[in-house]
This record gives C-alpha cells, structure tokens and sequence, in this order.
C-alpha cells in the first residue's frame, strides 16, 4: 500500500527546544551509518565512543607528556654527567663543537623536562614534535660524536679503537631504540616508521663517510667485512623490529584497557543510530560474548545531576517491567568520565517509523496488531507507575523473537530527559522541553499537569495516526507551530488521508487524541479491549506478519536496519 500523502515526522529524533541564543549541540557520538552482524552487514569498528567524555587520543596526550617528561628527566642526568666526566675528568672531548653539541643536549633536555612539568597545556601535536626533537637530537649527537671518534681513530691508526668506536655507537643507538619504543605511545606504524629512522641514519653512515671522508673510509675498510657489516645491521635492524612489535602490544593493551574503563564489561561493535538522547550501539558483553544494544546518553543531554539521578532511578524501575512486548534492560553504569548507559536486548526488525518510511503506511489490521501488544506493556507500566511520556512510530519496534514476527516491543520506557516536576511537567529549569512534538499530549505541551497514562495514550493515537496515514496528526514549518496547533486546533480526521480507514478504528485513534485526558480511554487495557472490538483485528496475525517480512526482508548486501539512523 501506498502513502496517500507524503510521509513525514516518522523518524522525529526527540527535540531539545534551547532558549534563543543558546546553540543545541551536535549530538554526541561518530557519524558512521548503523550496520549489525544481527542484521546481515559488516561492523564498522567503534574503537572509542566519541563524545563520551576523555578519548584515546587525550589519553595518550597525558601519557605522552608524562612519558617525555620521565625521558627528558632522565636524559638530563645520563648526558650532564657524561658532559661533566668529559668537562673535568678528562674525557672524549678533541674539540669545541662536539662539547658545545653535549651542552646544547644536555639543556635541551633539561629545558624539556622543565617545560613538561608546568601546568600549561600541551597539545598532542606538539608533543609528538617535541619527542621527534629530542630523539632526533640524540640521535644526531650520538653519530656526530660517532663521526668524530672514528676520525680520531683513524688519524691515531688505532683500528682496534676503532671498532671499539664503532660497536659503542651501535650500542648507544640500540640503547635509544629500545628506550623509545617502550617509552612513546604508539601505534606499531608510527614506532616503526621512527625506529626505522634511527637503524637506516647508523647503518648508512658508513657511505656518508664514504662520499665525504674517501680517506677514513679506506683505512677502515679493511675492517667492513661482510661478518662485522651483517652483524651491526642486523642487530639493529632486529631491535627495530622487536621494538615496533612491544609498542603495538603496548598500544593494543592499552586500546584494550581504555575500552574496558569506558564501558565496563561492554565492547562496542557497530553504531545503530542516533537519537535526540544520545547514540545507540552495537555491542557485546565481554564475557557473555552476548549482542546487546547500548545506548549511550549525550554528556550534553546529563549535565544536571539532580535529573541524571531521577533518570538513573527510571532506568532500574524500567529494569524490572517484564512485559514481553517491553525492551528489556539488561544493565546500566557508567563510564569512567561519568556519561550514563544502559544496555538492552538487541531487536532484529525494524522501528515503526522506518517501517513507515521504506514500506508506507500499514494495513488496519496491522496497525491494531502491533498497538494491542504496546497497549499490553504500557499496562503493565502503567501500573507500577510508569509513563512513557516519548511514544513515537521511532519508540516501538516491530521486531522478531524466533520464529514470530511483527512482535511489538516499546523502547525507552520513562526515559525522557528531564523527568516531570509538578507544575513544570516536561519543561526544564532551564526552558528546554524534552519529547517529540508530533507525539505530544496537549498536557505535555502546556506543562500545567503532571502526565499520566492517559498522557501515553495519546502518544499511542499519534502513533496509530502515522501508521495508518504515512504522516502524524500535526505537522507545521517548526516544532513550535506543531506543538501550537496540537494544543489548539482539531485533528484532521485520519479517513483524510485514508479513506478506506474502518470507521470504528478512526472512532478509537480519535478518541485516544482527544484534547482533554478526561475524554480519552481511562486505561491502556480499556483501548485494547476496543481495538480488539475492531473487526480489522482479525485481519492480522503472527502467521501473517511471518509471510510479509518473508516477502519484504531485504537481501543481506542491502539490508539497512535502520533507513533512519542519522538523518
Ligand atoms: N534495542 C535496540 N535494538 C536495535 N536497535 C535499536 C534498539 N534501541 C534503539 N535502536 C535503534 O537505534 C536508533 C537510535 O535509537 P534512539 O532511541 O536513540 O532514537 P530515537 O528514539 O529516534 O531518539 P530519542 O532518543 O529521541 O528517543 C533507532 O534507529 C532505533 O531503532
């Protein structure tokens, strides 16, 4: 069937309405398009949950800092008494520069060390060049104090000096290979690429002196036989590769450990979608080995603790609602830096407003079949004093569990941020309204009473509105102009847009839309018993939902389990 009108307002994220003046922000999370092994696709791989407060990358600016500042420190000290055994107890110095090249190392090191232990702020960027300057200057050092030795020894004639010079180099830069590979943070590439640097300047020295020293080159050479050229290339070629190995289990441990802060026993594997609250992931318990969705609250959305707490206390009350036609709440926590999650049941289907969107506006006994299942858990909510205060087509899932399908299942149960204070209902402190305006009681709206289950009942009528007529009971160019005319004006009669709408069922929606909670079904059960009144009702079962999703589920090259996701 096809949409009379076009659709629209299905996937309506909830809005956060921020008085004039105050940006809303970007909500939190990657931008990547969902995909689940779950639904047949290939996992995009969530390293790190953007937006979840401290990322790897800052981790590794603190790390780096303290691990430079540790190196300069103790380079200080190595250097300055090398510098001060040569200065005055009579050591290598032959010549000014070499002495002068030492006390500039030893500054700079000292300088660094000085730098790093301040309070500034440091960006990564500079870090990383600063490591490369100060690794690069020993390097230099060491094959200057190289170059010069071995003319020394040359000028001398004493070859066994000079190997002796030689082997010392070696050892000095091996020395710094392995020193920053287990120091530096990094990744194995990156390790390599710098290592690499270092081995490549020692094992080519011998042609720069070649090139510019012929005369150098011939007395040692004698010396550069293949035994004595292999052993020094490839002992530092081997302390490259074995450095850039430690440094990415080093890395991948700390990956692994940074994962395990942020999200407890939770891996992240894929991005489902995000809404006005935050970012539903993909994920899978680490011991359980257990998919499960995790949705990760927007720091910007849980700036007040006082709602977070409130919040926090409907998501263990939500906890314990055992309707099967109710997500279920796995567990919830949070992550090091303090953004709240929790975890649920990963649903295999598809959401009520995607559903809409791909397939247009559902038949009437479809519609009643899939309502009568959220009129079950909302009842049972209900009744431990739940109301769900966010219904929406994008809230309800049409799911499968084994082999049943278009099974309802409610999402986000009480879970709007921030809750109802009375007298302020769904309006923060600081003017924001929280919920979906195509889907709100007109109590909701003007903030006067506190919602109750008749408050969802209306949300469940705008739900059926949008399944039946491809588009929600209010539309208008702003939120504000929806909201208005849902608190003011009388809603079009869905046999509008849907004439062959059955004139009973049109009677039920209405009667769940009524302006005045008075006017409406006093219960949840009390709708579904009228929409089972409907003669449409027996229009639509298990057995034939099971033979439409045979018949419309996508291939798994094309499946997109949520067209909506990040629009
Ligand atoms: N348990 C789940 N299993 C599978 N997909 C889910 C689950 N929960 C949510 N999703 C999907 O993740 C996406 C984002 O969900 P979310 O609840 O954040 O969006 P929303 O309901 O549009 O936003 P809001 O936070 O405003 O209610 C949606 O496409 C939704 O269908």
């Amino acid at each position: 069937m096809k949409p009379t009108e076009p659709v629209e307002g299905g996937a309506e994220p909830t809005v956060d309405f921020a008085p004039a003046g105050r940006p809303r922000p970007a909500p939190a999370g990657p931008s990547t398009q969902a995909s689940a092994s779950a639904f047949g696709g290939s996992l995009p791989r969530v390293d790190v949950v953007a937006g979840s407060g401290i990322h790897l990358s800052e981790e590794t600016r603190s790390l780096l800092r303290v691990r430079l500042r540790a190196v300069s420190l103790a380079m200080s000290f190595a250097f300055g008494a090398f510098f001060v055994r040569d200065l005055f107890l009579g050591g290598h110095y032959h010549d000014l520069f070499v002495a002068a090249f030492h006390a500039v190392v030893v500054a700079a090191f000292i300088a660094s060390f000085l730098r790093l232990s301040g309070s500034r702020p440091i960006a990564l960027r500079r870090l990383r060049t600063l490591e490369l300057a100060l690794f690069g200057m020993t390097i230099a050092f060491f094959l200057t104090v190289h170059y010069r030795l071995v003319q020394l020894r040359v000028a001398e004639g004493d070859r066994v000096m000079l190997i002796a010079t030689v082997k010392n180099s070696i050892l000095f830069i091996f020395a710094m290979i392995v020193l920053y590979g287990m120091f530096i943070p990094n990744t194995w590439r990156r390790a390599a690429a710098v290592v690499t640097c270092m081995a490549a300047a020692t094992i080519l020295s011998p042609v720069a002196l070649r090139l510019f020293h012929p005369e150098v080159f011939r007395f040692a050479a004698p010396l550069l036989t293949f035994e004595t050229l292999t052993d020094n290339v490839l002992m530092l070629l081997i302390g490259a590769g074995v450095t850039t190995y430690a440094a990415h289990i080093i890395y991948a441990l700390r990956v692994e450990a940074f994962e395990a802060r942020q999200l407890n026993q939770y891996r992240l594997t894929g991005e489902l979608g995000a809404g006005g609250m935050g970012v539903v992931y993909l994920a899978e318990h680490r011991l359980l080995k257990r998919p499960c969705a995790l949705k990760l609250i927007a720091p910007d959305r849980a700036t007040d603790p006082k709602a977070m707490s409130r919040f926090e206390r409907e998501v263990r009350t939500t906890a314990r609602l055992s309707h099967p036609n109710t997500v279920e709440i796995y567990d919830y926590g949070r992550t090091e830096d303090g953004t709240f999650y929790y975890v649920m049941e990963l649903l295999d289907g598809m959401n009520l407003a995607d559903l809409v969107a791909r397939h247009g506006p559902l038949p009437p006994g479809r519609v009643v079949f899939l309502l009568r299942q959220a009129c079950g858990a909302l009842a049972e909510a209900h009744a431990a004093g739940l109301v769900h205060r966010d219904l929406k087509p994008a809230n309800i899932f049409a799911a499968r569990r084994g082999n049943l399908h278009d099974f309802a299942k409610v999402l986000d149960f009480g879970l709007v941020l921030p809750p109802p204070e009375p007298g302020l209902a769904e309006i923060s402190r600081e003017g924001n309204i929280a919920g979906s305006p195509q889907y709100m009681a007109p109590e909701q709206i003007a903030g006067a009473v506190r919602p109750d289950a008749r408050t969802d009942l209306y949300g469940l009528g705008a739900v059926a509105y949008f399944l039946l007529c491809g588009r929600a009971p209010f539309a208008g160019p702003t939120a504000m102009s929806v909201m208005i005319a849902a608190a003011r004006d009388d809603v079009d009669p869905p046999s509008r847009y849907r004439p062959d709408l059955p004139p009973d069922l049109e009677r039920v929606v209405l009667r769940c839309l009524a302006k005045s909670p008075a006017d409406r079904f006093p219960d949840a059960t009390t709708l579904d018993r009228h929409l089972a009144a409907c003669p449409c009702a027996a229009e639509w079962d298990f057995e034939r939902a099971s033979e439409w999703w045979r018949a419309h589920r996508p291939g798994p090259e094309t499946r997109d389990p949520h067209p909506s996701a990040g629009r």
